[in-house]
């Protein structure tokens, strides 16, 4: 090696030393956050963040329930607040142009405004009928069906597609220069490293097929038996133009926001209600006593008045949390945030999993318990439950996704007997999550096995299957 390049290396070794003390002094004495109690390495450098996220595969949210105990917490103050999304953290879902991840409030809330009657209660009272018939979120927003939950242990592609997103997404927020290349990546190569990831592929592109037979001609709408997305966003009396790309987005958001949330509430409450036999006997004999003849559907304004089946639900979204990676939001102007001053541009973050678990709250918050939600007042658990998140970005599906759960607990446990068998995993303390509540393919991933027996052979199909491991 040449004198010049060994100069030049010492120099460029020189710069980057001075660079990195730079900002760790700046970042741990004179950063206006710098007096903000916490680990200092994870004042110095995201890495803090990105190895628990990376490294201990979604092991964030049970350290900040650690750094929590020990330095306090204020998320309650950020849920209240009409901050805006992060760019840094939603980007990588590759979907900027649909109401989930765009972070732009204004542009968001006009997409939101679209959709909003599509997921008022009104329209989900109306198409009842679709959501009774089951495979809901396909056939509800783009009158399709995947089929998913014929597949043999329930492994249709795109579920196994959207079980394995979680690791990348996070792979992209820590290091967004990946983005390009993942995108860029070319099938063989995707198959080789993630084969899961072209099964979505494949489902995005059925979507596509869809939206382009769609532009193409929109009059094909009118024969839709029910309104979907698509005559929302793209219907003849749509006065805002809505591009290729936000049908793109929109719609793999609306698939992918409505699944799991509401899979993960469901597995939930029927693991707590199979593992404690009174529960679930409590459950059946409401459902029972209202419910008698089962060869009509009960409908879903009657089963919203059921108390019991109510408190059940409830519980269970408490303890998936709805989503379960805090979420981050940027403090738009200088505030006070639990007495400690924020500057402008601050990323802060509200996690579901702190309010859930509060205990001054929710006593005893591990426990699943029903009957906290039959108390005379439940005012401060309300206000404490924020599965579907509270402001301007909650949740659009919220009105379906609690019809969802009120069809699928009622019907489950009103048409079929289940028990537990192999199961020895106590899922009441985990809460490692990459945004939702599973790690991937890890042993110690949340699942059960029961047998299912069907209580009712009459004429409505019953999805009654055995799981095993
Ligand atoms: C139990 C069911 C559900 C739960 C617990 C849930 C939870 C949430 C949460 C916590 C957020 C906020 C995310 C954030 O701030 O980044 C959210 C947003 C969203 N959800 Fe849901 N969701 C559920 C069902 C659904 C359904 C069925 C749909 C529609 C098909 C849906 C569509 C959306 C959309 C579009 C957003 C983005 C809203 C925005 O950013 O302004 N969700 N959901």
């Amino acid at each position: 090696m040449s004198g010049f390049t060994l100069h030049c290396l010492a120099l460029l070794m020189a710069s980057v030393t001075t660079y990195v003390v730079f900002v760790t002094v700046h970042r741990l004495f004179l950063h206006p956050l710098a007096k903000v109690p916490g680990p200092k390495m994870a004042a110095i450098s995201g890495l803090y963040m990105a190895y628990y996220d990376l490294v201990m595969l979604g092991g964030m949210v049970e350290q900040l329930e650690v750094l929590h105990e020990k330095y306090g917490k204020a998320f309650d103050e950020i849920y209240r607040s009409k901050f805006t999304k992060e760019a840094w953290f939603y980007d990588p879902f590759l979907a900027p142009e649909s109401s989930f991840a765009c972070v732009d409030p204004r542009k968001a809330k006009i997409q939101k405004d679209i959709l909003r009657p599509l997921f008022s209660r009104k329209a989900i009272l109306k198409l009842e009928n679709v959501i009774q018939r089951g495979v809901i979120i396909t056939t509800y927003c783009f009158a399709q069906s995947f089929e998913a939950i014929d597949f043999p242990k329930f492994q249709h592609p795109m579920i196994i597609s959207l079980d394995s997103s979680g690791f990348m997404i996070f792979l992209m927020q820590h290091f967004p220069f990946v983005i390009p290349f993942i995108l860029g990546i070319p099938r063989w190569l995707a198959r080789l490293i993630s084969p899961d990831s072209l099964e979505m592929q494949f489902f995005l592109k059925t979507l596509e097929a869809q939206i382009d037979k769609i532009l193409a001609n929109p009059t094909m709408l009118e024969s839709e038996e029910h309104p979907t997305v698509y005559h929302h966003l793209i219907g003849a009396d749509v006065e805002v133009k809505v591009s290729k790309k936000a049908l793109q987005d929109e719609s793999a958001v609306l698939l992918a926001a409505g699944t799991d949330t509401v899979g993960n509430a469901c597995m939930i409450g029927t693991f707590h209600l199979l593992s404690n036999r009174p529960l679930k006997d409590k459950l059946v004999s409401e459902l029972r006593a209202a419910w008698p003849d089962l060869d009509s559907p009960l409908s879903l304004e009657k089963l919203e008045k059921l108390p019991y089946l109510t408190a059940v639900i409830k519980e269970s979204l408490r303890l998936s949390h709805g989503v379960v990676s805090p979420l981050p939001r940027i403090v738009p102007f200088d505030t006070i945030i639990a007495g400690i001053p924020v500057p402008a541009g601050t990323v802060v973050a509200m996690g579901a999993t702190f309010m859930h678990n509060n205990p001054k709250v929710f006593i005893d918050p591990k426990k699943f318990d029903p009957d906290r939600w039959l108390q005379p007042n439940t005012t401060e658990l309300e206000e404490n439950l924020v599965p579907f998140s509270k402001g301007p970005r909650s949740c659009l599906g919220v009105n379906l996704g609690w019809a969802e759960l009120y069809l699928i607990f009622s019907n489950i446990f009103r048409k079929t007997d289940m028990e537990l068998f192999n199961t020895t995993y106590d899922i009441s303390h985990e809460l490692l999550a990459y945004f939702r509540l599973l790690r991937n393919n890890r042993e110690d991933d949340i699942k059960f096995s029961a047998y299912m027996t069907p209580r009712y052979r009459g004429k409505q199909r019953v999805y009654a299957k055995m799981l095993d491991n």
